[in-house]
Order: C-alpha cells, then sequence, then structure tokens
C-alpha cells in the first residue's frame, strides 16, 4: 500500500485528502497537524486513516508528501523535511497561493532523491479548518503545477494521478508567471477588499447606520475579506515584489479616477465603467440562468450527472415547483453550484426545508 501523508488538515489538506479517498481504497492516509483538534477531527471525519505524532514520523516511508499550511509555515516544514530521511523517489507537493518562494526554497534544502512539484488548487473559500472539508471543492477548477524545468514528465503525471479524485484542470506554469497571475486575480483583490471594509468602519461612528445598509453590492466584493488573517499575511509577505509593483498601478488609476470625477468628465467616467463592464461581462466563468429569476437557491453539490434529477425528484416528492435549475461551473465567488430558481419567496423557503430534509448538502441564498 503506497503513503500519501498529509501535512496540514485544514480545508485544503482535508479536501484533497478526502478527493483522494474517493478515487482510490489503496492508498494509505496519514496526517500531521499542529492543532491536535484539527487531527482529531480529522480522523473522526475518516478525512485521513491514520494520525503521525510528528513530521518525522509520518514523512520517513511516505510516497506522497502533501503540504497544505500557510505559505510561510510551508517554508518552515520544507527546512525540516530537508533533515529527515525521505523515501528514494517520493513526491513532494504543497497547495499554497504563492510559488516562487516556495519552489526556491524547496529547491535549496530538500535532497536530490526526492521530487518537489508545487501546486495551487485555484479554488477555496473564507471558511478554514477539516470541518469545512469537502471532496468536490476543486470540481472544475485551475489547479496550477509548477514542477522545475527539468522534471521528468512521468513524475508529473503521477502527481496528476494522485489528484485526479479533485476533478481540477491541471495547468503547468512557471512559479513566476503564477505569482504575476494570482497576484493580480487574487491577492490584490484581497487587499482592495480588506481596505474598502476598512473605510466602513472608520466612517461608521459619523453614519451608525453603515453596518446594517452594507448588504448586497459591499457584501459581494468584501466577501473575500473574511478570509483567515494569517493565510493572507504569509501570502502578502511571500509575494512582495509583484504586489508592490501592483500597488503602484493601482495608485495610479485611482489618481486618473479621482482627476476624472474632480474635473466632472461624465464622458471619460463612462468609458471607463462602460470598458471595465464589457471586460468584466466577458468572463468566462459566469453563467446566467436563462430565465431571470429574484428567487435564487444555491445547493452545493457535487458535478455528476443526475445530480438535477436527484434535487428534482425531492422537491416533485413535496410538489414544490421549479421555474429554473442550472450548474454553475466555476465555484469562485458563489458558495453554491446548483442554481434552483422559484416563483416566489415561499417556494424557495419551502426547497430549503426540503433540501436539508433528504440530503446533507448545504444551501445558500445570496
Ligand atoms: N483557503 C483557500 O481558499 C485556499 C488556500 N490555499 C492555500 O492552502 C494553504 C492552507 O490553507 P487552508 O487549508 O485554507 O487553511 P486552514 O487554516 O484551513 O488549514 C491550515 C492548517 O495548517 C495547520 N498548520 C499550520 N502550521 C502548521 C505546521 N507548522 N505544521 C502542521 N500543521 C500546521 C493549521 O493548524 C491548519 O489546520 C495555504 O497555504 C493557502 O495559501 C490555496 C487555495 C485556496
Ligand atoms: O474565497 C474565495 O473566493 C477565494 O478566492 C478562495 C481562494 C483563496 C486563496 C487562493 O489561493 C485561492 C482561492
Amino acid at each position: 500500500m503506497k503513503k500519501v501523508f498529509f501535512i496540514g488538515l485544514g480545508l485544503i489538506g482535508g479536501s484533497i485528502a478526502l478527493s483522494i479517498k474517493k478515487e482510490y481504497d489503496d492508498y494509505e492516509m496519514i496526517g500531521y497537524d499542529i492543532q491536535d483538534d484539527q487531527t482529531k477531527m480529522a480522523k473522526a471525519l475518516n478525512v485521513i486513516d491514520e494520525v503521525a505524532s510528528s513530521i518525522k514520523e509520518g514523512a520517513e516511508g511516505a510516497d506522497f508528501i502533501i503540504l497544505s499550511t500557510p505559505v510561510e509555515q510551508t517554508i518552515c516544514i520544507l527546512s525540516e523535511l530537508g533533515k529527515i530521511k525521505l523515501k528514494t523517489n517520493a513526491i513532494i507537493t504543497d497547495v499554497g497561493s504563492t510559488k516562487k518562494k516556495i519552489v526556491e526554497h524547496a529547491k535549496r534544502t530538500l535532497p536530490n532523491h526526492v521530487t518537489f512539484i508545487g501546486g495551487h488548487p485555484m479554488a477555496g473559500s473564507h471558511k478554514s479548518g477539516v470541518i469545512a472539508a469537502k471532496a468536490h471543492l476543486f470540481e472544475n477548477a485551475f489547479y496550477i503545477l509548477t514542477p522545475n524545468e527539468n522534471e521528468s514528465e512521468e513524475n508529473v503525471n503521477q502527481l496528476k494521478a494522485l489528484l485526479k479524485g479533485t476533478k481540477a484542470q491541471f495547468v503547468v506554469m512557471n512559479p513566476e508567471e503564477h505569482d504575476y497571475i494570482t497576484g493580480i486575480i487574487s491577492h490584490f483583490p484581497h487587499i482592495i477588499a480588506a481596505s474598502l471594509v476598512h473605510q466602513a468602519e472608520k466612517n461608521e461612528d459619523h453614519f451608525p447606520l453603515i453596518k446594517r445598509m452594507a448588504a448586497g453590492g459591499f457584501r459581494d466584493i468584501t466577501r473575500i475579506a473574511s478570509g483567515n488573517p494569517i493565510m493572507w499575511r504569509d501570502i502578502l509577505l511571500h509575494n512582495k515584489n509583484i504586489i508592490s509593483k501592483l500597488f503602484e498601478q493601482w495608485i495610479e488609476e485611482m489618481k486618473k479616477l479621482q482627476k476624472m470625477v474632480q474635473e466632472e468628465n461624465g464622458h471619460e467616467i463612462y468609458t471607463y465603467f462602460h470598458q471595465a463592464k464589457t471586460y468584466r461581462d466577458g468572463l468566462p466563468e459566469r453563467q446566467k440562468g436563462a430565465i431571470p429569476s429574484f428567487y435564487d437557491l444555491y445547493v452545493d453539490v457535487p458535478d455528476y450527472p443526475g445530480v438535477i434529477s436527484e434535487i428534482t425528484g425531492y422537491l416533485a416528492k413535496e410538489n414544490i415547483s421549479i421555474t429554473n435549475i442550472q450548474i454553475i461551473e466555476a465555484r469562485e465567488e458563489i458558495y453554491g453550484v446548483l442554481r434552483i430558481s422559484f416563483q416566489s419567496e415561499h417556494d424557495r423557503d419551502q426547497a430549503n426545508q426540503c433540501i436539508k430534509k433528504y440530503t446533507n448538502y448545504e444551501t445558500f441564498i445570496q
């Protein structure tokens, strides 16, 4: 039996472990986490088979090692792994949101008889901990791999095979390109989201209604600010150079926009928003329902054939009519992947109760 050793049993480590378990029953899954309660919970939830009492104990004899800790911890753990007698040809990977520092550190610290392939599943949520882990968290999401230039295809394929159960789309790129892209689409937006929350909070003394009224758009654009502050602190520190460049670009952009507003240049403001709208509307992830509906329920389900009939079957049993049903493929921005539309709020509430009665799927109303 091959051994997979997980270091860090939170949302991402737990989700990967579940996806491997779902795909294969001939791997021994061993886990370690500095938080005892996470390890115990992982064992109780059957996310792992065995608990290792230390990194050394789990790493010796492991065929695969998956590091799923905040990125600065990943650096420390790589140093620790460098001092342990690892199995020849072991494949080590991580899931960190930054790649350059981690890949460079792995090159420096790990022995030549093991392989390190950087990894980053590009999906997740603002939730933490193994309790939020799901086997289907990465379904349809991009999963970036950053192997060294001279890495054998066989090793990359072995890792892809291990991670097959994630049902993610693998993309290979170099760590610099990865950090630039994620800097733009993930790390910098996190900074903006957090800064908008601070701006609202700072103005609350003068306008106490802010908190109650900050629903809708404000909630949407700031959702990611609820992410784990340790994880995000580490990401910013790792990607400092690229984020510094993005700060400069952003400040220039804000100055340009500020000038348009100060000069009351309606034409330029319109063009600015119009261009942004055109680009945003052309993004591939979102698929809009054919029927416009205001009473939507999102159900977080695995994307398998028959899932729609399963859900509609329960609703039919309870005589609840729906106006539209659709699988949304992107897991970012939205919590549930199945969108069901109803004619009234009453129907939607009934459906919510019905799905909770027959299934364990999580439901959300946006
Ligand atoms: N949360 C998200 O949406 C995504 C996160 N990532 C990356 O995944 C990694 C893990 O994030 P999450 O699973 O969300 O965080 P999490 O907070 O749910 O889990 C991290 C786990 O690592 C453990 N840990 C911390 N230091 C450790 C150490 N020295 N030894 C052993 N265990 C240790 C913690 O106790 C915790 O259980 C981070 O590097 C993050 O950048 C990647 C994609 C998405
Ligand atoms: O909550 C969300 O929408 C996210 O953006 C989750 C996320 C966080 C960190 C990553 O490196 C990738 C995805």
